[in-house]
């Protein structure tokens, strides 16, 4: 009979990722180790820094901020944790979610952040779904997310926000962007650390963890999550292509690193245009234009323009540095759209 890949114990899973037969307690160390070795691989922290983890009660994030605080005792890091998490204001789905988020503070003993939209925006995700309708809502949302989240990093002072995409989700992000066209952006996706232009900073301690393997953690650790896709998700065509990627996953495991890897590989020759980037004239958060994208989509919901001119004002900027600009086209939008910074639709993180 097979035994686990480190020790005589009966498997009671296979490693995602490497296909190993391993017993709980191998795979749980397995799986910490793994994580540990992308991150001195990646050289994606340095010691003493303060990092805030983008917490939202979902799976990859509760297990990040759970193997961070692990890690960081026993190998040293030196870093300083801090939780963070936006309240996007949608009912039914991240009230229950940030419930969990609570539990894992109290387990973590972790300072914890919660910045609301309502709070900065004025606006909760129910009240612009209301006024903008079922369609472009992700651009909204992940324009507003990824500007709270450097907002909540400031507030821990911490120029570093860890977040839960995982290899899955970066490999459908490149393919993504790789159907599209979008070489800047397959690029931009690919790095280690993005968003460094003088401002926060992003790293995916994850990008090389299968997201099965991230599910199977939080199952045996026992952690508490919540699992429910969000009730404005679209799922259009970010859905196509995890679908696509589980169908090939199937026949060869591999594939996701593969792309991973590959999306690495692509170098993109340096644009000859200039990088303008300034303070937005409005809030101060830094972009490449007078008004940054949460600006420009909260003027033109709070003089009452169509959702159609509001997402269309958005995508004037040629050389965004914006780094809100992750978005310019709805996840409602058939599929064309450059998503938002949910895992939906997002192809930029
Ligand atoms: N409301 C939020 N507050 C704080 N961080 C968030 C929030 N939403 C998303 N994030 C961060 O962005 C990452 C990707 O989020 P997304 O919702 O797209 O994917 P997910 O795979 O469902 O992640 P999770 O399981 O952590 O919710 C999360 O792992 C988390 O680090």
């Amino acid at each position: 009979m097979a035994t686990c890949y480190a020790c005589p114990a009966t498997p009671s899973i296979k490693i995602a990722k490497t296909s190993d037969p391993a017993c709980v307690p191998c795979f749980l160390n397995w799986f910490e180790e793994d994580v540990h070795a992308t991150i001195t691989a990646t050289k994606i922290f340095s010691r003493g820094e303060k990092v805030a983890i983008g917490v939202s009660g979902g799976k990859d994030s509760t297990v990040l901020a759970h193997t961070l605080a692990i890690l960081n005792q026993r190998y040293d890091y030196g870093l300083e944790l801090f939780l963070v998490c936006i309240d996007e204001g949608i009912a039914g789905y991240r009230d229950h979610s940030i419930r969990e988020v609570h539990k894992n503070q109290s387990d973590l003993q972790l300072p914890l952040k919660i910045l609301s939209y309502k709070d900065l925006y004025g606006w909760t995700m129910d009240e612009i779904v209301a006024r903008i309708g079922p369609k472009n809502n992700c651009t909204f949302c992940g324009v507003f997310r990824r500007q709270a989240l450097d907002r909540g990093a400031e507030k821990c002072g911490a120029f570093k926000v860890a977040t839960g995409h995982n290899a899955d989700d970066v490999a459908e992000t490149v393919l993504m962007n790789l159907l599209r066209g979008d070489i800047a952006r397959l690029q931009r996706s690919s790095t280690q650390v993005s968003g460094s232009e003088g401002g926060i900073t992003r790293v995916k301690p994850f990008r090389y963890s299968y997201q099965k393997d991230v599910v199977f953690y939080a199952h045996f650790k026992k952690l508490n999550y919540f699992s429910v896709e969000c009730s404005y998700s679209p799922n259009a065509y970010r859905g196509l292509v995890r679908n696509h990627l589980k169908a090939i996953e199937r026949v060869s495991p591999r594939v996701i690193m593969e792309i991973v890897r590959s999306g690495e590989a692509v170098v993109v020759p340096q644009s000859e245009a200039p990088l303008i980037r300034r303070k937005c004239i409005q809030c101060n958060y830094t972009s490449s234009q007078e008004l940054c994208q949460a600006c420009r989509l909260l003027s033109g919901l709070n003089i009452g323009e169509s959702t159609h001119d509001i997402v269309k004002s958005t995508k004037k900027a040629p050389v965004s540095t914006d780094s809100s600009a992750a978005t310019s086209n709805g996840c409602g939008s058939g599929g064309g759209g450059d998503g938002c910074g949910c895992n939906n639709n997002s192809v930029d993180f």
